[in-house]
C-alpha cells in the first residue's frame, strides 16, 4: 500500500474528532428553518464536542447571521467551523524556533506520564534533524528506570547522542552535564526530559527550580523553551493540565499529541483559545514521522472536515 501523505493522515486522524462534531448537530440539518431554540440546541451540542465555550457561542453567532429562518446545511456549517477554527488556530500555530546563542538552544519537555512525552522527544529530534540542527538528549526524567531506557533506544535509532544518569540520581545534575557536552560538541539543540509526577506539586516545582538553575549558572538564557506535551484523549483534563503546569513550570508552549483516534480533538481548539499558549506541533500517530508543525487552515479544515479545497 502507497505511503499516506501527511495530509491524509491528518484528515484520517481527525475522523472521529469531526464526525462527532457532525453528529453532535446532525438533528439540526434540513430543519426547514433555524430559529433561537435550535440555535440554543445547537450551542449546546457544539459545547459537548470539546471546542470550548467560546467557539460553540460564536459559531452561534455566524449561523444567526447567515442562516437565521433559513435551513442549515451540514456543508455550511462544517465551513462556518472551519473559518473560525482557522481564526483561533492562527495566532498559536508556532513552530519552536532555533535562534539560541550561544548555542545549544535548551528544550525542557514536560508532561504528566503516559503523555506521550517520550515519543514526542523521539519526533521532535527528527524534526530538527531533518533540518539539518544537530541535536542531543538527557535523560531528565531520573524517576524511572523504563523511561531513561526509552530514551536511549530512541537516541540509538535516530543516531544522536544522549546523556542520561543513573535511576534515582540527580536529574540537574545530568543537565548540568548534558549542557556541558552539548557545548563542547558544538550541538544546536538539547531536548530534555523531566520527571512528569503531577502528584506532587511542590517535588515537581522544586526539581524544575533546581534544573532551572544549574541551566542559568551555565547560560542565562536556558532553558530557552518549556514545552508541555498534552493528550488529546484526556479532553478537558488536558485543560486544567495547562493551568497547573503554566504555574509551576512556566510553560512557553504546547504539543498536543495522540489526535489520532479521539473524538475530543476539538480540546486543541479550547486550548488555543483559553490560553493562547503558542502550539508547537501536533501528533497524529505512533510513527517517528507523525508530529509536525501545522498549517492552521489546514488542520481547522481537518477539525472540522470541511472538504479541503485549497
Ligand atoms: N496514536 C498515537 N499514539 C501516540 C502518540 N504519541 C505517543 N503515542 C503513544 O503513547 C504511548 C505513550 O507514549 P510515551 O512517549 O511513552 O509517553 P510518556 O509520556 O513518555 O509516557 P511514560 O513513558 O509512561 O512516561 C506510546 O505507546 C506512544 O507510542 C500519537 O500522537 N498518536
Amino acid at each position: 500500500m502507497a505511503e499516506l501523505s501527511w495530509r491524509e493522515r491528518l484528515f484520517g486522524g481527525f475522523k472521529r474528532t469531526s464526525d462527532r462534531l457532525g453528529e453532535s448537530v446532525s438533528g439540526l440539518f434540513g430543519k426547514a428553518a433555524l430559529d433561537e431554540q435550535t440555535l440554543d440546541e445547537l450551542e449546546e451540542a457544539l459545547f459537548s464536542t470539546d471546542i470550548g465555550p467560546a467557539m460553540a457561542a460564536r459559531i452561534r453567532d455566524r449561523l444567526a447571521e447567515g442562516r437565521f429562518n433559513r435551513e442549515l446545511t451540514e456543508e455550511y456549517l462544517r465551513e462556518i467551523l472551519a473559518e473560525e477554527i482557522e481564526k483561533v488556530l492562527i495566532p498559536v500555530a508556532k513552530p519552536i524556533e532555533i535562534e539560541a546563542f550561544p548555542r545549544p538552544q535548551v528544550i525542557l519537555v514536560i508532561g504528566v506520564n503516559g503523555s506521550g512525552k517520550t515519543t514526542t522527544i523521539a519526533k521532535l529530534a527528527h524534526l530538527f534533524q531533518e533540518q539539518d540542527y544537530g541535536v542531543m538528549l538527557a535523560a531528565g526524567d531520573t524517576f524511572r528506570a523504563a523511561a531513561i531506557g526509552q530514551l536511549k533506544i530512541w537516541a540509538e535509532r535516530l543516531g544522536i547522542p544522549i546523556v542520561t544518569g543513573p535511576e534515582g540520581g540527580d536529574a540537574a545534575g545530568v543537565v548540568f552535564d548534558a549542557v556541558k557536552q552539548a557545548t563542547a560538541q558544538g550541538i544546536d539543540i538539547l531536548i530534555v526530559d523531566t520527571a512528569g509526577r503531577l502528584q506532587n506539586k511542590t517535588e515537581l516545582m522544586d526539581e524544575l527550580a533546581k534544573i532551572r538553575r544549574v541551566l542559568g549558572r551555565l547560560n542565562p538564557a536556558a532553558p530557552h523553551d518549556v514545552v508541555l506535551v498534552l493528550d488529546a484523549t484526556t479532553g478537558q483534563n488536558a485543560l486544567s493540565q495547562i493551568e497547573i503546569f503554566r504555574d509551576v513550570a512556566h510553560v512557553t508552549g504546547l504539543v498536543m499529541t495522540k489526535l489520532d483516534g479521539t473524538a475530543r480533538g476539538g480540546v486543541l481548539v479550547a486550548a488555543a483559545e483559553k490560553f493562547g499558549l503558542p502550539i508547537h506541533a501536533i501528533g497524529v500517530g505512533e510513527k517517528i514521522d507523525d508530529l509536525r508543525p501545522f498549517d492552521p487552515a489546514e488542520l481547522a479544515r481537518a477539525i472540522a472536515g470541511a472538504a479541503y479545497a485549497r
